[in-house]
């Protein structure tokens, strides 16, 4: 693809939606979601019935031409007249004024169920489901004996053992419905957790906190506030109900006691039951209208792909007793070797089986990569690159366990004899500072939410320790310098408006904004068309020999290798069969398995190099 055609790529269609609901480019997103509920006459209609409900409910001090509970004993059960313009109820007291004082208590209680039920349900659920675990296991088990609790039984018990107190009772229902929320948040959490573009988080070196607060929370907010509207409709519903039956605060006047008084008088005066069931319908009814028409506009808006990797049944303790075993033999093979930038040390990764048996997918691997240098790893589809390169990076499944070996970068271990983890506290000092990662998939790894200007300034600012105005100029100095022919259009784009070329241009910026030591690159043109392959690979070998940065580069291409690489390390079925210089291994490949990786890879006329040609005169045609 040519530059041209990337730079249009990256104009938005008029009136595009822009993804996403938050960030610094919230504003612009909230807004657009803002207009597309006022593109929709239902959603406007909720607005304006809210709106209107909340003004009276507010105002209620100003607007009540009584108190709340004040009586004209001599006036009861009036009909409308200019003084009670709705009547008044069989203490003489004026509808109108408990209607509106009514609208603000059963507002500000229902409103305090939410927030009592997203106190609760949104930290656990985001807990749960990003770390899962013991805290998932306990939460699920509260969560199910809340569920199993009967509400009203419960709401009735409270209320004789505290009084008749609306906010009692509706902190009492927040809590017991907040597994709603802990469930919509842990579902949704989960569906992101594993996505690339959190992975990819995390190698820039976020904390937790932070990916959780900016990556994953951006994704439960949109369900958070349709389920809030939802949840204040049923809180409002439920007050009414208990005050219906009599077990509300006399003294107070809520809808639910307007409800209950006027059912005393049905027959006498109707319109007293019927203002306060007319003023819950109406309210309860814009909740739901309203959250229809919020769910519609971010789901025209939402660009977020959710995509679960599987995980399999985890059985340390043969993982745990073989690293231990391994643990001589590394002891041994660490004596005396020389410095190097990354060290890989008879490295072993296995999955646990269901049987406790522990599957190898790497096994005895050792290589090191020095400053400056380019090493290719290379294999076949499985052989254990990419296990390979996620151990180094830290980015190994929960069920993974190193079974053998150890790794050290720059002198230090992420990976000790003896540890069946990688080292996360020590990696996450490294990562995202010195170690940087360009992935397979541009596209999955960049935040759809968020701008790309905003992605490329955030770690800057907060591993170099430098000022958003001086990230910026960076960023649009990187974005040029990765060739992007208009970095500020460029700056400003989410991804869904760039091309995978420029995606991939701008991860690589995103690598090298921190100026790391290494970076490891997981078959970084894959995603992409023949023609920008070669331009990411020049800029690669570019900014290798500009930088002075190691560079790990996992591919199945040798043609990728003999371009790039200066030494290379053969992989199949999880061993290293061959290791070298890339010339040698592609003049005289020793092993078996090179020379049909070789050859394979001739006769599928993958795009080779000069060089490889002519290999394959000598060696393999
Ligand atoms: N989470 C996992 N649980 C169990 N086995 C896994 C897991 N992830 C990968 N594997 C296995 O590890 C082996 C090596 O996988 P790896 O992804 O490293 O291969 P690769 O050489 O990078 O292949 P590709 O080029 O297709 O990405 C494969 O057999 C794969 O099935």
């Amino acid at each position: 693809m040519t530059e041209s055609v990337e730079t249009s790529a990256l104009t938005p269609p008029p009136g595009s939606p822009v993804p996403g609901t938050s960030g610094q480019t919230g504003t612009v997103v909230r807004s657009s979601a803002f207009k597309r509920i006022l593109k929709n006459p239902l959603g406007v209609v909720a607005l304006v019935i809210l709106l209107g409900v909340i003004l009276l409910a507010a105002f209620a001090n100003v607007l009540a031409p009584f108190d709340q509970n004040f009586a004209n004993i001599s006036k009861t059960l009036a009909a409308p007249d200019g003084v009670n313009i709705l009547g008044t109820d069989s203490s003489g007291r004026d509808v109108w004024s408990r209607l509106l004082y009514g609208a603000q208590l059963t507002l500000l209680s229902a409103l305090l169920c939410a927030a009592v039920a997203i106190l609760i349900g949104l930290p656990a659920g985001l807990v749960a489901g990003y770390y899962a675990g013991k805290f998932e296991a306990v939460a699920n088990w509260i969560v199910g004996i809340l569920m199993s609790l009967p509400g009203l039984i419960v709401l009735m018990t409270i209320r004789s053992a505290f009084g008749p107190s609306v906010w009692i009772a509706m902190i009492a229902f927040g809590v017991l419905i907040s597994p709603s929320y802990f469930r919509l948040v842990r579902s949704a959490v989960q569906s992101v957790r594993n996505e690339l573009y959190v992975d990819a988080a995390r190698v820039s070196g976020l904390s937790d906190v932070r990916i959780i607060s900016r990556h994953i929370f951006s994704v439960v907010r949109a369900p958070i506030i349709i389920q809030t509207a939802a949840i204040t409709g049923v809180a409002i519903a439920i007050q009414s109900a208990l005050e219906f039956l009599g077990l509300g605060d006399p003294a107070k006047a809520t809808w639910g006691v307007m409800l209950s008084e006027g059912f005393k008088n049905v027959y006498l005066t109707p319109s007293l039951l019927f203002w306060p069931a007319f003023a819950m319908a109406l309210t309860i009814g814009a909740l739901v209208l309203l959250g229809n028409a919020v769910r519609d506009a971010l789901e025209d808006g939402e660009k977020i792909r959710h995509r679960r990797k599987k995980t399999y049944a985890a059985r340390d303790a043969a993982a745990a007793s073989a690293a231990k075993a391994a643990r001589k033999t590394i002891a041994a093979v660490e004596a005396g070797t020389e410095h190097h930038l990354v060290k890989v040390t008879n490295l072993g990764v296995g999955y646990p089986q269901a049987d406790g048996s522990i599957k190898k997918v790497v096994d005895d691997v050792s290589f090191h990569v020095d400053r400056g240098e380019i090493l290719g790893i290379v294999g076949e589809s499985g052989s254990g690159k990419s296990q390979t390169a996620f151990s180094i990076l830290g980015l190994l499944p929960d069920t993974a366990r190193i079974v053998a070996g150890a790794i050290q970068f720059d002198g230090q271990y992420t990976v000790a004899p003896g540890e069946d983890k990688v080292n996360q506290s020590r990696l996450s000092k490294l990562r995202g500072k010195r170690i940087s990662y360009i992935p397979q998939e541009p596209m999955s790894n960049l935040d759809p939410a968020f701008t790309i200007g905003y992605q490329l300034v955030t770690p800057m600012v907060r591993v170099l320790g430098i000022s958003k105005a001086e990230a910026t100029t960076r960023a649009m100095k990187l974005l040029s310098d990765v060739g992007i022919v208009n970095p500020e259009r460029t700056f400003k784009a989410y991804p869904h408006e760039v091309s995978g070329g420029m995606a991939q241009r701008v991860l690589i910026a995103g690598a090298i904004s921190c100026e790391p030591d290494l970076i490891i690159a997981d078959e970084p043109t894959t995603a992409l068309d023949v023609t920008v392959q070669a331009d990411v690979l020049d800029l690669i070998r570019d900014l290798q020999r500009r930088l002075g940065v190691g560079v790990i580069l996992v591919t199945h291409n040798f043609g990728v290798v003999a371009d790039l690489c200066d030494r290379v390390v053969v992989m199949q079925n999880g061993r290293l069969v061959e290791e070298g210089p890339v010339r040698e291994i592609l003049h005289e490949p020793k092993e078996r398995y090179t020379q049909t990786l070789l050859a394979s890879m001739l006769e599928g006329k993958e795009p080779m190099t000069m060089l490889v040609p002519s290999m394959a005169k000598e060696n393999v045609l």
